[in-house]
């Protein structure tokens, strides 16, 4: 039997008034045509915590965070975000599961390798879309509200462009504050860095620093080792479908505790 919890934000956390982290997920387990990929993944991240996800190629890192706003349906293991959950133990997909899974999705706002706007609106209209179809606010609200996102990203000047007449880096600061423009609880990022060069590269860390000082809990998929180091509070090692070791930066750098994440890291020393 399918489990589907779904308390409000309001809801109170754990027992004794102690404050449920903002990501939790339990023994998650997903497959694709019989090959596992998460192999009972545990994880928590409390509130204005800045989580590097490392690891080599092909050990699930994506699969996990996808499987976090379902974008990916785990076969089983439970995901609570910010107070919305959902578990589930094998069987098909429901329509409980569905709004469950909506609600999660409402706490969460997702950044990919590839930018991914909408390549015919300007950059100020790809930031009011969503808040203009879910909240149904005014329109000079929206249009506020968008350009100070877009100014704490450093692109108030272009707000009237379009996203193929931006570099890279401020494509991907635009999808930064086309995500923050939800008012998520959470930010999830699939190596947001990856198809820039270091500079521009570095403009996206900068805004992700920001946010970070700012008490955004963000959860983030990387292979720049550096700034996993410089900028996380912890970094989280997967190998082969399972967490291997989770250790603040400068521990898991000096002094890793399994040989997997030394033998990893020695890469990048
Ligand atoms: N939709 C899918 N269908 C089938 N197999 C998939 C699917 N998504 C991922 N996989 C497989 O799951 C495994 C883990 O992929 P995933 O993208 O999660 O790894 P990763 O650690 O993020 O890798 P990378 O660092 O190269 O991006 C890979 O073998 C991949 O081919």
């Amino acid at each position: 039997m399918d489990r589907v919890s779904n308390a409000g934000p309001g809801s109170p956390g754990s027992a004794f008034g102690v404050p449920e982290p903002v990501v939790l997920v339990r023994d998650l387990r997903k497959s694709f045509d019989g090959q596992v990929v998460l192999d009972g993944i545990s994880l928590e991240v409390g509130s204005g915590e800045l989580v590097s996800i490392i690891g080599p190629s092909g050990c699930g890192k994506s699969t996990l965070l996808r499987c976090l706003n379902f974008l990916e349906v785990p076969d089983s293991g439970e995901v609570r975000l910010a107070g919305h959950g959902l578990s589930r133990n094998g069987g098909s997909w429901r329509r409980a599961d569905e709004a469950a899974a909506h609600g999660l999705r409402s706490q969460v706002g997702m950044v990919f390798q590839s930018f991914n706007l909408f390549p015919h609106r300007t950059v100020l209209d790809n930031l009011m879309l969503a808040p203009r179809a879910v909240k149904r606010t005014d329109r000079v609200v929206l249009e506020r509200d968008a350009r100070a996102l877009l100014d704490k990203v450093g692109l108030g000047s272009v707000a009237g462009r379009y996203p193929a007449t931006l570099s890279g880096g401020q494509q991907q600061r635009a999808a930064i504050a086309r995500a923050l423009a939800m008012a998520p609880r959470v930010m999830l990022y699939d190596e947001p860095t990856s198809a820039l060069d270091p500079e521009l590269a570095e403009e996206v860390l900068g805004v992700m620093r920001t946010l970070d000082a700012e008490g955004m809990t963000q959860l983030v998929v990387t292979h720049e080792m550096r700034f996993a180091r410089a900028a996380s509070d912890r970094i989280v090692f997967m190998e082969a479908g399972r967490i291997v070791e989770i250790a603040e930066p400068d521990v898991l750098f000096s002094s890793p505790s399994d040989p997997r994440t030394r033998r990893f890291l020695r890469q990048f020393l």
